[in-house]
C-alpha cells in the first residue's frame, strides 16, 4: 500500500479512502477512481518513485472529483475509454494520497491554471503570495497569450513559445491550440515543426518524450518503465530517418512525434497523458548533426540490419508488454527501406499504422472524391501520375486502385494499371522490374521507357498528377502547363513537406493555369487571388486524418487496423467538404471545424472495426458519434475545491 507522504513543504492532505476501490458499485467515477488507485498501487512497487506518484496520484484526484461534479450536473464525463481496459488489467489494492500543492502545483503542467486559480483555490492549496492577487480567466489568458505570439515575428519563436507554455500550463496549450487551430497549426506542426526539429540540439528545453537509443539494447522495458504515465493508448514513435522531406535528422527528430501527438489530443481529443512519443535513436547519417556540438543524439552512424531490427523488436515487444495490445503504435517518417517492411511485419502482431504511408493515403483519397464534385467523372474515369514513388506516393496509389476497385468490382491489378509513377529514374515501367524496390514493383505497368515527369505526362495525359518526391520545385511551369493544356480542371496536389519542398506553391499551380487548377498541398499556403478571384487551398494533410482514426481506434478497443477502416475515414472526410468549400478553391472542410470532424471519423472507423470483428469494446455503442464526442478531452479547467 502506498502511504501518503508530502511532495513537497507545502503540501496537503486531499483526501483520504481506505479500500475505496474495493467497492463494488460500477459508476463510471467509482471506476475511475479505482483504476487510478489501482495504478498507484502499481506504480508504488516502484520506491524510488514513491513521492512523485504521491502527487500525481492525488492531483488526478482533482480531476476525479472534477469530472464527479461534471457528472453530478448533468454534463458528460470525458476519458471515458481506456478506464476499462486499466481496470481489467491492474490490481485493486486499498490506497491513500496527497495532493501537490503550493509551489509545486504552480509548476505542475498538469494541473497549473495560473492566475486562473481562483480565491478559493488558492486558499485551499497554499497558493497564497506566490501568485499576484488578479485572478484571471482561461479565455483572458487565451486572448493574452495569442497577443504576444502574433508579436514574434519568426516562426521558430512561436514554436518555441508555444513548447514553452506546454511545459507550464497544459491546459492552455491545448486551448490555444484548439480555439485558435488555423493559425496555430503551422506553429506546432508543418512547416514550423520541420525547422525545430533541424534546431532541436539548440532549442532543447525539458524532454518532452522518450528516448530508446542503442545504448539502451536488453533494457527497453526498464526504459518504458520510466515514463511516468501507465494508462497509454497512443504512441507516436519514430527514428528520425526521414523527418517530413528534409531528411535524416537522428534524434532530433523527436519534434515530430511531440506534434504529432499534439494534435492526437487538439483535433482528435485524445487525453494528452495518453499521449506517448518516442524516438529511436539507432544514430545519424547526417554529418552536420554529428559535427553539430549541440547535437543531442548518439554520434555515430546509423545502425542497419540485423542490429536496427533487433532493437525494434525489443521496443515493439515492450511495448505490448507494459501497455497491451490496444495501443495504438503510429510509425512516423521512417526512411522507406524501413517503413514498407516495418509495417507489414508488425501489422500480424501489433497495432499499428503508418501515418506516412497510409494516413497519407487516406486523405489524399478524400481529396480525390471530393474534386471529383468539381471536375465530374468517377473515380476510375481518372487517370493517376504521381512524381515520388516512396511511402506516401505508392500508400495513396494503393489506396486509390483499392477504392477504385470497391466502387467497379474490378480485380485490384487491373485498377492499379490507372495510376503510374514516376520515381528518380523516371517512369516506372515494366523493363525496370527487376531493379525496382519491392514496394513499387506491382506499378511497373506495360510501357516503353520514359526519363522525365514532362515527357511521362506527354504521354500517360493524367488528369491528376500529385507530388510526393520531397523536392521543392520539380512542377517547374512546363510540367504545370503541360496538364492545363490537355485538361479544363487539371487536378495538382503539391504534397511534399515542409512548404519549402512543396512541388509547386499555390500562386504557381493558379498563375500557369490561368486558375483552373483543383490545388491542395501538404504545408499550408496562404489564399492566393488571381484575376480578381480569390482562391483558398486546401491543405490535403495526414492531420485530417489520424487525430479521428486513432480515436475511433481507441473508442473500440481495436486491434488490428484495416483497409477498410481507412477508406471509411476518406469517404467520411470527403463528405465533410461543401460547395461553399469549393466554391473558394477548396477541396477540404477548413480545420475550424476538425474536432467535429474528427469525432465523425472516429464514429466510421470504429463501426468499420466493429463490422470487420476488430472491435473489442463490448456492447457496442448504438450512437457512435455521439459516443466519441462524449470521449474527447476538453481543455477547460478543472476546478480544485
Ligand atoms: O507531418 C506532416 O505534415 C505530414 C507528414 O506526415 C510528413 O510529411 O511526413
Ligand atoms: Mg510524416
Amino acid at each position: 500500500m502506498l502511504s501518503a507522504r508530502t511532495a513537497s513543504p507545502a503540501a496537503s492532505l486531499w483526501k483520504r479512502g481506505g479500500g475505496a476501490g474495493a467497492r463494488g458499485d460500477g459508476c463510471t467515477s467509482c471506476l475511475e477512481v479505482r483504476r487510478r488507485a489501482a495504478a498507484v498501487a502499481v506504480r508504488a512497487a516502484q520506491p524510488k518513485r514513491v513521492e512523485a506518484v504521491a502527487m500525481e496520484s492525488a492531483a488526478e484526484t482533482a480531476e476525479v472529483a472534477a469530472e464527479k461534479e461534471v457528472a453530478a450536473a448533468g454534463g458528460g464525463v470525458e476519458d471515458k475509454y481506456g478506464e476499462d481496459r486499466a481496470t481489467e488489467e491492474l490490481p485493486v489494492t486499498p490506497w491513500a494520497f496527497s495532493v501537490a500543492s503550493g509551489y509545486t502545483l504552480l509548476r505542475d503542467p498538469h494541473h497549473n491554471k495560473g492566475l486562473a486559480f481562483t480565491e478559493r483555490e488558492r486558499d485551499a492549496h497554499y497558493l497564497r503570495g506566490l501568485l499576484p492577487p488578479g485572478v484571471v480567466s482561461q479565455d483572458l489568458q487565451v486572448k493574452k497569450i495569442m497577443h504576444n505570439l502574433r508579436q514574434y515575428k519568426v516562426p521558430l519563436q512561436r514554436y518555441v513559445a508555444m513548447m514553452d507554455l506546454q511545459e507550464r500550463n497544459e491546459r492552455l496549450f491545448y486551448k490555444l491550440l484548439i480555439d485558435n487551430v488555423e493559425e496555430l497549426l503551422p506553429v506546432v506542426y508543418t512547416p514550423t515543426v520541420g525547422e525545430a526539429c533541424q534546431k532541436y540540439g539548440s532549442i532543447f528545453r525539458r524532454p518532452q518524450g522518450l528516448y530508446v537509443s542503442l545504448r539502451d539494447k536488453g533494457k527497453v522495458l526498464d526504459v518504458l518503465r520510466n515514463w511516468p504515465e501507465r494508462n497509454i493508448q497512443v504512441i507516436v514513435v519514430t527514428d528520425g530517418e526521414r523527418i517530413l522531406g528534409l531528411g535524416d535528422l537522428g534524434c532530433q527528430g523527436m519534434g515530430i512525434p511531440v506534434g504529432k501527438l499534439s494534435l492526437y489530443t487538439a483535433l482528435g481529443g485524445v487525453r494528452p497523458s495518453a499521449c506517448l512519443p518516442i524516438t529511436i535513436d539507432v544514430g545519424t547519417n547526417n554529418e552536420q548533426l554529428l559535427n553539430d556540438e549541440f547535437y543531442i543524439g548518439l554520434r555515430q552512424r546509423r545502425a542497419t540490419g540485423e542490429e536496427y531490427h533487433e532493437l525494434m523488436e525489443e521496443f515493439m515487444d515492450a511495448v505490448k508488454q507494459i501497455y497491451g495490445e490496444k495501443v495504438l503504435i503510429q510509425f512516423e517518417d521512417f526512411a522507406n527501406h524501413n517503413a514498407f517492411d516495418l509495417l507489414a511485419k508488425y501489422s500480424k502482431s501489433h497495432l499499428v499504422f503508418n501515418d506516412d504511408i497510409q494516413g497519407t493515403a487516406s486523405v489524399v483519397l478524400a481529396g480525390l472524391l471530393s474534386s471529383l464534385k468539381v471536375v465530374g467523372g468517377t473515380l476510375a474515369e481518372h487517370t493517376y501520375l504521381f512524381l515520388g514513388a516512396g511511402e506516401a506516393g505508392t500508400g495513396i496509389a494503393e489506396l486509390i486502385a483499392l477504392e477504385i476497385s470497391k466502387q467497379t468490382n474490378a480485380p485490384i491489378e487491373e485498377c492499379r494499371k490507372k495510376v503510374w509513377l514516376v520515381d528518380s529514374k523516371g517512369l516506372i515501367v515494366n523493363s525496370r522490374k527487376d531493379s525496382l524496390q519491392p514496394f513499387k514493383k506491382s506499378w511497373a505497368h506495360e510501357h516503353e521507357p520514359v526519363t522525365t515527369l514532362l515527357d511521362a505526362i506527354e504521354s500517360i495525359k493524367p488528369t491528376v498528377l500529385i507530388g510526393t518526391s520531397g523536392v521543392g520545385r520539380a512542377f517547374t511551369k512546363e510540367v504545370v502547363e503541360a496538364m492545363a493544356s490537355f485538361n479544363e480542371r487539371p487536378v495538382i496536389f503539391s504534397l511534399s513537406n515542409p512548404t519549402s519542398h512543396s512541388e509547386c506553391t499555390a500562386e504557381e499551380a493558379y498563375n500557369w493555369t490561368q486558375g483552373r487548377a483543383v490545388f491542395a498541398s501538404g504545408s499550408p499556403f496562404d489564399p492566393v487571388e488571381h484575376n480578381g478571384k480569390i482562391h483558398v487551398p486546401g491543405q490535403a494533410n495526414n492531420a485530417y486524418i489520424f487525430p479521428g482514426f486513432g480515436l475511433g481506434v481507441v473508442i473500440s478497443g481495436a486491434i488490428r487496423v484495416h483497409e477498410d477502416m481507412l477508406l471509411a475515414a476518406s469517404e467520411t472526410l470527403a463528405a465533410q467538404a461543401t460547395q461553399e468549400n469549393f466554391d473558394k478553391g477548396s477541396i477540404f472542410p477548413p480545420f475550424t471545424n476538425i474536432r467535429k470532424i474528427s469525432a465523425l471519423i472516429a464514429a466510421s472507423v470504429a463501426a468499420k472495426a466493429y463490422e470487420l470483428g476488430l472491435a473489442t469494446r463490448l456492447p457496442r455503442p448504438r450512437d457512435l458519434e455521439k459516443y466519441a464526442e462524449s470521449c474527447m478531452y476538453t481543455p477547460v479547467y478543472r476546478s480544485y475545491r
